[in-house]
């Protein structure tokens, strides 16, 4: 039977990068994504946003909503201190099994823990299932409709504390207006954009920045 987009993604990064070596898997998917099939990862231009926003912060609890195949995992990851966690969460078994493999070849696998589920039944449940109090960093990059439902929900269930950075992929394409217009409004939140481009192409896209007040 015909393979998944996901499967020749995986195939194109055992082949063309080095076991162990983060910066190489991420290469290789920006390759095999500009020159031979285009895939929803953050991409290499914003993904140079999402780096430096994760470098100045130097996070030790993160979680993202959205794996797919694990690129932007493998882009955070890389650049977590020794002993700090991230927690990524995939609604799609198919991508979950290929983000796992993804993620253990770039030697990764010991600072990620990927779950499979939807946001909305296990952001309530990680303090008592993880032991997190709060998060230092989330990466939302999951279902646009479920951005702001999801950030009022770790509110609610105080996984946010005072200066937790949410860095939102998509706001313009396919666009998240709602979790926009909350996030720049609220008093609850300082907002800054990141103006880029859709990954691998020329239309506009970009990250939100917002800081948390409590
Ligand atoms: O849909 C996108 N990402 C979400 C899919 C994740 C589904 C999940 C739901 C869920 C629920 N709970 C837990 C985990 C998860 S994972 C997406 C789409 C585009 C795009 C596509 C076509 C196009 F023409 C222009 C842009 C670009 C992007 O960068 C994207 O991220
Ligand atoms: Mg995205």
């Amino acid at each position: 039977t015909k393979s998944t987009r996901p499967q020749r993604l995986l195939k194109a990064v055992q082949k063309h990068s080095t076991r162990g070596d983060p910066q190489s898997v991420i290469s290789a998917i920006d390759h095999f994504c500009r020159h031979r099939e285009w895939a929803m990862n953050v991409g290499d231009e914003k993904g140079s946003i999402l780096d430096s926003v994760v470098s100045e912060l130097n996070p030790e609890k993160v979680l993202e909503l959205g794996t797919y195949c694990g690129y932007s995992t493998v882009r955070i990851a890389r650049l977590l201190p020794p002993g700090a966690r991230l927690i990524t969460l995939e609604f799609n078994a198919d991508y979950a099994a290929i983000a796992r493999q993804v993620i253990a070849w770039a030697g990764l696998e010991d600072k990620v823990q990927l779950v499979e589920g939807a946001s909305g039944d296990w952001i309530p449940r990680m303090k008592e299932h993880f032991g997190i109090e709060t998060f230092d960093f989330v990466f939302l990059d999951h279902w646009k409709d479920r951005y702001l439902p999801d950030t009022k929900l770790m509110e609610d269930c105080g996984l946010l504390r005072k200066g937790t950075v949410l860095l939102a992929d998509n706001v313009i394409c396919p666009g998240v207006p709602d979790y926009l217009e909350y996030v720049r409004n609220s008093l609850s939140y300082k907002s800054c954009y990141f103006k880029s481009h859709l990954e691998y192409t020329k239309a506009e896209d970009g990250l939100e920045k917002s800081v948390f007040l409590g």
